[in-house]
């Protein structure tokens, strides 16, 4: 048995266990319930036959009524009165005729007087329809003194049953009386009737009963009479008797006139009762039982089901646990409303660095940055959208979180579900993105699209209150030469210094951003009057002034800066930085080192600068560019050695445009590499010309700029037009500024001495305006040196410029290079220079720059040493 359970699960025991349970119920209760609806049947069964038991004896009592009654019709009769003292035989003859035996159902029938003779006596046998003597066995009851006969006064009677040897009869006594039932007493008249068979029938059949009758003294007793006889002498009333499952017999006893048991009487009826009852328990007890069994499998089914889905939740539930135990996730389950922390998953623990423990029962407050309110209401959002939290670690540091939450059952209540994983890393990768793709990487100051956005905002916000917005865009001053000369990274930091300088001066609603190169902007807000961007200007260049200290040298630099005003200049970026450029263009173009607003006069300069920029990109193609020639002479021999070209453009709208106004133009825009070209062509082009006209030593110069000589094909670029034309490259002598050449010295020098072993001359244009390093110039093979005709023109006037020349001369010799002087105006300014062993002069004393045939004829008509009058241009 214990085998049989062992080897079912503990939900499969309980459901055998009610299966079991139910079964034995529903047995207890088909016996338990049978037997007492049996029982009950049955009681009704025997109050049933005890009523039919009763019904037999009343039918008996009636009968003896029905005697009486007609007892009483014969012996209350004044015919009767006179017979009982007569004995007329016509009382006889007329009333007492064999008929009324049978029609009364008579047996006996008799008058006694009232000294109790007989006066007429008769038997009858109604079955043979004849007299026949009166039954023996009633004469003893009608002897004097015997009950039946004892009747003295008229309301007395006796009606009952006594047993005879003949059977049992039913016997009716009353006094005889006159019609008026008046006495005396003249006698009594005495009815009898035998209780045969027939009679017992006709009884059975007017009550509808089976009925059988036997005196209580027969010997011969049926043996069931014989058993309930002992118990009806007893005293009980009705004695019950199933002989079987099918009938069922009840007895009775009746007394004779004496009071002792004189019949025994049977009813017999089928148990219909029973038997239907029993039917409908069993009928019923079935369908209880098959309704039972039904309830019983749909029970089972429900039972599996529950079970089943019990198993289901509990595998779920165990499914979910490890999900939520072993997942990256951080999950948080927070009490509704208190925030406290009823449970939290591995992650969180390895996250936050607490333990389970330290976490359970904390308050989420404690974890969470910020006031409470504004924590309960972010846990609030996060129930409708994901959301960036600041959680605390363990250890103090600050972790951003990506959290979502919900809210499951946690008993009668709804506790909150946060869900949450780390993005510090990815925030701050995202913040460092943000923070490359809005800032200099170089300074750390926002670029120019940060600038855009703070300047739109600043633009909205001064438009809302009515108020000025100020951009002031600067450079720096020369920073070409000192990225040129002291190189990138000191320039580099040059700019990192300026921008950490004003940084410190900016305030935090203004924004201070670079451009690119050495441009940089500052928008200030909230400005009422134009007066105050002039005074933060002035406190920019105030602090701009203040020495630099880069790589253990103190530098010094001005900026020069534009200003430009919202709504004045525009609204937009584009607007407001393009005006503040050409305003900071302007200043540059008058002197540097100060401020201007935007003027719209400004615009007009730069559209005319547009115009000839417009205009020089057509201006080669459509033959609008030419060359003049100044002659270079050997003060010595006054002879000319050389020329210089300078390109001029002779534009059909705007007339002849001086280098100086286009050169710079054209450096700006590239257009100086093409025209670069041209001219170098052109003039060797002149100058092969001239030689094969019999000036064959005279040597060209051609002005290069820095933004020709840094192209990286620029030495092929030489030396194939020099080719092209002809003439042999040592003729041709190059002249670069001090700015070209400082760009990168090392890849200078390099290009220098390519250019040099092709033959061709290299010269150092404009020298002493530069930085004029002593250590370049020892590094670059340069040929010659032209010196600048700022020096030139006050070196009669100013001894300390003649010095400069003659030491410029003096290095130039010293290092074997040639001297050129040019801007030479005056003949003191040639004497001075001759008498330094100048080796060429060039400038208007001499000659102008000269097309080329008046050139031809300058040359032509060239006798030397003269002092001539400078021809006019
Ligand atoms: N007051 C005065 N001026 C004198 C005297 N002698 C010569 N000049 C002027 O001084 C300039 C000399 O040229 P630069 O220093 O190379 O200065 C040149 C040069 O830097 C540039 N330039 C001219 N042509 C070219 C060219 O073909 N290519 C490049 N890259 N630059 C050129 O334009 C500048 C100006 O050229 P220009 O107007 O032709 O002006 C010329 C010339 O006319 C004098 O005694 N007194």
């Amino acid at each position: 048995m214990v085998a049989f359970f062992t080897q079912y699960s503990r939900p499969a025991k309980i459901l055998l266990g009610i299966t079991g349970l139910l079964l034995a119920i529903l047995l207890v209760l088909f016996f338990g319930v049978r037997h007492i609806l049996v029982d009950s049947f049955t009681e009704v069964e025997s109050r049933d036959m005890c009523k039919n038991v009763e019904r037999a004896t009343s039918i008996i009592a009636d009968e003896l009524d029905k005697l009486s009654t007609i007892c009483t019709d014969y012996s209350g009769w004044d015919d009767a009165y006179q017979f009982v003292r007569d004995r007329n035989s016509d009382f006889i003859a007329s009333n007492l005729t064999i008929e009324i035996y049978p029609k009364l159902r008579l047996n006996a029938l008799v008058y006694l007087n009232s000294r109790a003779d007989v006066v007429y006596g008769r038997g009858f046998d109604r079955a043979s329809g004849k007299y026949e003597p009166l039954p023996a066995g009633l004469e003893e009851h009608l002897k004097p003194g015997a009950k039946l006969v004892s009747l003295t006064t008229p309301d007395q009677h006796v009606s009952g049953i006594v047993t005879l040897p003949e059977g049992p009869f039913l016997v009716a006594a009353r006094p005889v009386l006159t019609s008026k039932y008046a006495g005396p007493v003249r006698g009594v008249l005495v009815l009898g009737r035998l209780l045969d068979k027939e009679e017992v029938m006709r009884l059975s059949e007017t009550i509808h009963i089976p009925l059988e009758i036997h005196t209580a003294d027969d010997a011969t007793l049926p043996p069931d009479f014989a058993a309930v006889r002992g118990e009806l002498a007893q005293g009980a009333p009705v004695v019950l008797r199933r002989a079987d499952s099918k009938m069922i017999a009840g007895y009775a006893a009746i007394p004779d006139i004496y009071g002792k048991p004189a019949l025994l009487l049977r009813v017999d009826a089928p148990r219909s009762i029973y038997q239907e009852g029993k039917k409908a328990v069993t009928y019923f007890l079935t369908w209880f039982a098959v309704v039972g069994v039904c309830f019983a499998f749909i029970i089972n089914l429900f039972w599996r089901r529950l079970l089943e889905s019990l198993q289901q939740g509990r595998r779920s539930e165990e499914r979910n646990r490890l999900v939520v135990e072993r997942t990256n996730q951080a999950i948080l389950l927070l009490e509704p409303g208190a925030g406290t922390i009823i449970d939290a998953n591995p992650a969180t623990c390895v996250l936050l660095g607490f333990s389970r423990n330290e976490l359970t029962g904390a308050d989420i407050h404690a974890l969470l940055s910020g006031p409470v309110q504004e924590v309960d209401s972010e846990l609030e959002r996060c129930l409708r959208e994901t959301r960036e939290l600041s959680l605390c670690h363990r250890d103090g540091a600050e972790l951003v979180v990506e959290a979502m939450a919900t809210q499951v059952p946690h008993g009668d209540d709804q506790a909150l579900c946060l869900m949450f994983h780390d993005i510090t890393d990815r925030r701050r990768f995202q913040e460092e993105l943000l923070h490359q793709a809005t800032h200099d990487t170089l300074t750390g100051l926002p670029n120019r699209s940060l600038l855009e956005d703070r300047l739109n905002q600043a633009v909205a916000g001064a438009r809302r209150r009515g108020q000025m917005v100020a951009l002031l865009m600067f450079d720096l001053d020369n920073f070409k030469v000192v990225n040129d000369t002291l190189g990138h990274t000191a320039g580099d930091q040059l700019l990192r210094s300026v921008a950490a300088r004003i940084r410190s001066f900016v305030r935090n609603c203004d924004t201070f951003a670079r451009l690119g190169g050495d441009e940089f902007v500052i928008v200030l807000t909230n400005l009422t009057r134009m007066d105050d961007a002039v005074t933060v200007a002035e406190s920019f260049r105030n602090l701009l002034a203040m020495p630099f200290f880069l790589g253990g040298r103190e530098i010094f630099i001005t900026a020069s800066m534009g200003i430009s005003l919202f709504p004045d200049d525009g609204d937009t970026m584009e607007a407001l930085i393009k005006k503040a450029d050409t305003a900071m263009y302007h200043i540059k173009e008058s002197g540097r080192n100060s401020f201007q607003f935007f003027a719209e006069e400004m615009n007009q300069k730069v559209n005319a600068r547009l115009t000839i920029e417009t205009g020089l990109r057509r201006a080669l193609e459509k033959g609008e560019m030419l060359l003049h020639y100044q002659p270079r002479l050997e003060p010595g021999t006054g002879a000319v050695v050389g020329m210089e070209a300078l390109v001029r453009w002779n534009s059909p709208d705007m007339g002849l445009i001086s280098p100086a106004d286009f050169i710079p133009i054209a450096e700006d825009s590239g257009l100086i590499v093409e025209i670069g070209d041209w001219v170098l062509a052109t003039a060797c082009c002149q100058a092969l010309e001239w030689h094969r006209m019999g000036h064959d030593s005279l040597r060209v110069s051609v002005n290069i700029s820095a933004r020709q000589f840094v192209g990286h094909d620029f030495v092929d670029r030489v030396v194939r037009i020099i080719e092209q034309s002809g003439l042999s490259p040592h003729f041709v002598e190059l002249e670069l500024t001090e700015t070209a050449l400082t760009h990168n010295v090392d890849e200078t020098v390099k290009i220098m001495n390519r250019l040099r072993e092709r033959g061709i001359t290299i010269s150092i244009d404009d020298f002493g305006t530069g930085y004029s390093s002593l250590n370049y110039l020892k590094r670059f093979p340069v040929d010659v040196l032209k010196i600048d005709k700022s020096f030139i023109d006050d070196m009669v006037k100013r001894r300390e410029d003649a010095a400069i020349v003659a030491t410029i001369i003096g290095i130039a010799h010293h290092m074997h290079m040639k001297v050129v002087a040019e801007g030479v105006e005056t003949a003191e300014q040639m004497k001075l220079l001759m008498e330094g062993n100048c080796e060429e002069i060039q400038g208007f004393y001499f000659s102008r720059p000269l097309p080329p045939e008046e050139f031809e004829r300058y040359i032509a008509g060239r006798t030397v040493p003269l002092l001539p009058a400078a021809p006019r241009e």
